[in-house]
């Protein structure tokens, strides 16, 4: 009998490192582990790269396979700004991608060079979240770190190269830099923005490199280049062109892949790449599971008491917003009256942010040339897709068929299935799909509620002033 072959798949997301050890070929997964790290709260959001790094270590060990896996792969928050000096080590902590500091950056450089262009050449018109923003902050406001930057790297490469000693990253992650156009970086922006492109780490697809002795793996252990998180969670559930997938995490997404480049000079959809060879057209909110946490607690009651009906409205962007980009605005409550229930504002929170991931679906869909289609499933995933109230709440708003995917570390899964192709010789995506790991319950559509979403589309632009810098 042969030896089972296992590989290990990170998620390193904004809250905490996830490890998955995955049987090769039969897509079980065999050991989990989870380990935190923190986020500075504010505008300002920040994250040590070494507790990235220790987290991560302690995840990997958490699985009990780490001195076993055949091959590992890092999926990471996207965005990210880490900066090394001339040893390696970060010069200070990594901005995030809920980082709103840099709102002034990104609408300077899409005032100079016009938003069609930035689309046309990088695929999206940056927002504040965008790596290119968040460079142009730090010459800005510290120079001093810019100018003793050695190394560029994003989250996944940053511990990637922790692995391999490779300064390396993939399509995927690099498209969200804001600096990567199809054919390469562009030089001509990066020269603009003050940024030596050999600062920055190749562009791999496949292998990255092998591990490193002195980590958490076995020296040797085969490294896949890894990607963005939500390109992972897309290999995770082996996405094919034109289904729609909504993502409830920190972060709240929507996105499909698609065979045709994305461009989108409104700004609302990001023309990222895939971690294959096709595209990710996605739409991001920075306000999600923890923007509604936040409010149950705020009214005194579990996240799953919501109460139908009631006029409220909760446009809930405690964060700013990105989807729309309102990075100075607030959370607004509108619409009470004396017989609203706490479990009716509850509800209209919900409705409030899964309104704005909504009304962008279509557009994903149609910047990569795909037509929309109702009748297809909505896959759902992430921490919030395990809430009833919040499962409920895209039935409702979206009127159409949602598939809840059984796996629930999607984006570790897909990392898995990088490492796993590694050892197989076959596409990632097909290793997700041999495993099925898109496999789920399928949720019947009930009559869209399209007096919920004329409410909350009718808010939005007579909030007007309120949303501007308070
Ligand atoms: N059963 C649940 N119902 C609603 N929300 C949940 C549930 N379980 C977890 N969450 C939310 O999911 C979030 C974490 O989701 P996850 O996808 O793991 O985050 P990340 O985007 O950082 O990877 C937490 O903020 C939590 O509020
Ligand atoms: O900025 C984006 C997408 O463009 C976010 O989706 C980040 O990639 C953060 O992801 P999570 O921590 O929520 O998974």
């Amino acid at each position: 009998m042969s030896a089972q072959r296992v590989v290990i798949g990170i998620d390193s997301s904004t809250q905490a490192a996830k490890a998955v050890a995955v049987d090769v070929d039969t897509g079980a997964v065999v050991g989990e582990g989870r380990a935190p790290h923190s986020v500075t709260s504010g505008a300002g959001r920040e994250s040590d790269p070494e507790q990235w790094w220790r987290a991560l270590c302690a995840a990997v060990g958490q699985t009990g396979w780490a001195d076993r896996a055949g091959a590992v792969s890092v999926g990471g928050q996207q965005h990210g700004l880490v900066t090394l000096d001339a040893s390696g080590a970060p010069i200070r902590p990594a901005l995030l991608w809920n980082d709103v500091r840099s709102a002034g950056q990104a609408a300077a450089l899409t005032d100079k060079y016009g938003a069609a262009t930035l689309a046309r050449r990088t695929g999206s018109v940056p927002t504040a979240a965008f790596t290119v923003s968040k460079w142009l902050w730090l010459r800005e406001n510290e120079p001093h770190h810019a100018e003793r930057t050695a190394a560029v790297r994003l989250p996944h490469d940053y511990l990637t190269e922790r692995l391999t000693g490779e300064g390396v990253t993939d399509r995927g992650d690099a498209s969200g830099t804001g600096w990567w156009t199809p054919q390469g970086y562009d030089t001509d922006l990066l020269r603009d923005i003050g940024l030596d492109p050999a600062l920055l780490p190749r562009v791999v697809s496949g292998q990255a490199g092998t591990a490193r002795a002195g980590g958490p793996l076995p020296e040797g252990a085969l490294v896949a280049s890894g990607t963005g998180d939500n390109m992972a969670a897309a290999l995770g559930l082996g996405l094919e062109p034109g289904t729609p997938v909504l993502s409830l995490g920190t972060s709240g997404t929507v996105y499909a892949v698609t065979r045709q480049h994305p461009e989108d000079p409104t700004g609302v959809v990001a023309g990222f790449a895939d971690a294959l060879d096709t595209w990710l057209p996605l739409a991001c909110t920075l306000n999600c599971t923890q923007a509604i946490d936040k409010i149950a607690e705020l009214l005194g009651r579990d996240r799953e008491a919501v109460e139908p009906g009631g006029s409220a409205v909760v446009l809930p962007f405690l964060d700013g917003e990105r989807t729309p980009n309102l990075p100075h605005a607030a959370g607004l409550v509108y619409g009470l009256r004396h017989e609203t229930t706490a479990g009716q504002v509850l509800q209209a929170a919900y409705d409030g942010a899964a309104a704005a991931l909504l009304s962008a679906l279509d557009d994903v869909l149609r910047a990569g040339g795909e037509r929309p289609d109702p009748a297809t499933p909505l896959l759902l995933i992430g921490g919030g897709a395990r809430g009833d109230a919040w499962r409920r709440t895209i039935l409702r708003l979206s009127g159409r068929p949602v598939l809840v995917p059984a796996a629930t570390e999607l984006v570790a899964l897909g990392a898995a299935a990088q490492a796993a192709a590694l050892l197989t010789g076959e596409a990632p995506d097909a290793v997700a799909r041999r495993w099925g790991t898109a496999r789920g319950e399928l949720l019947e559509p009930v009559a869209k509620d399209e007096a919920a979403v004329e409410r909350i589309a009718g808010t939005l632009p007579r909030a007007g002033q309120l949303f501007t810098r308070l």
